[in-house]
């Protein structure tokens, strides 16, 4: 479990992130929504340690990373799993170069144990046969689930995702969050993901919080959001006709679970 309190981060004294607390929550999907500019991204960078914050605890597992050793903080970098927007693959690798890079860098396992790793990894994301291939030889749906495969291939504790979803479409999408989703429960892990796809939110949203202008203004999980009167969060997620719809079907479709 990652918890945050009192988190605030500012850019030459302009407020990004202002006095912010929650708890992430292990073997859960845990998302971040909020409008374009309202500090998602500073936050999950500032959580893990890209960024420096001002003011405000962060603690994993109850132990605030503010007092850990060097050696500690290494030991937690391997922890962490990043899908970084776009993906970040590195261009000139292929995807098992991609997908091992971790490996050389972190663990001391051999060759063989690297390839049965990766190759288990690739499995897991349901690629198979591209190992040779380049990035820029595959498919936007594949280079996501190479970036995965890469950010579980240390069997991290923790998985950030910044934006998994975009430039993909929606039915790729769907795939590429249902992925996430499963590998979260499978491995047990705790993940965090920043989003703006209303479809994720409403599927894959087991913990969801909402900023506005670097506030918490919500927090709940997919069946609370249907259900929301926070005006400012009915704005944002429901602001199409298209939503409204859906949160419709899926308000009905959670009574006729429950009757
Ligand atoms: N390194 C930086 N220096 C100065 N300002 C920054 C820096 N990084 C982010 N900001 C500012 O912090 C605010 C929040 O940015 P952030 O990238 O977290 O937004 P976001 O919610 O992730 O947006 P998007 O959904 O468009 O990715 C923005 O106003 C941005 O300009």
């Amino acid at each position: 479990m990652i918890e945050i309190k009192n988190l605030c981060k500012s850019f030459e004294e302009r407020p990004v992130l202002k006095d912010i607390s929650t708890k992430f929550e292990k073997g859960k999907t845990n998302l971040i929504i909020g409008q374009s500019g309202s500090g998602k991204t500073v936050l999950l960078k500032s959580i893990v340690g890209l960024l420096e914050i001002d003011e405000g605890e962060i603690l994993y597992n109850g132990e605030d990373v503010a007092h850990f050793s060097n050696k500690e903080r290494k030991s937690l970098r391997q922890d962490i799993g990043m899908v970084f927007q776009g993906g970040a693959l590195f261009d000139s690798l292929t995807v098992e170069e991609n997908v091992r890079f971790p490996l050389d860098m972190f663990s001391k396992q051999t060759e063989k144990e690297k390839l049965d790793r990766v190759n288990f990894c690739l499995e897991r994301v349901d690629i198979k046969g591209a190992n040779e291939l380049y990035p820029a030889e595959i498919s936007g749906g594949m280079r996501k689930r190479v970036a995965i495969a890469r950010a579980i291939v240390l069997n991290p504790k923790y998985l950030f995702c910044d934006e998994p979803n975009s430039g993909l479409d929606p039915m790729t999408s769907i795939l590429i969050d249902n992925l996430i989703n499963q590998i979260t429960r499978d491995l047990d892990i705790t993940t965090i993901i920043n989003t703006h796809d209303m479809n994720s939110v409403m599927e894959i949203g087991d913990n969801i919080l909402f900023i506005s202008h670097g506030e918490k203004w919500w927090e709940g999980n997919k069946n609370e959001i249907l259900y929301t009167s926070n005006e400012k969060l009915n704005d944002f997620v429901f602001a199409s006709p298209l939503y409204r719809e859906m949160r419709t079907l899926k308000k009905q479709e959670l009574k006729d679970e429950q009757s």
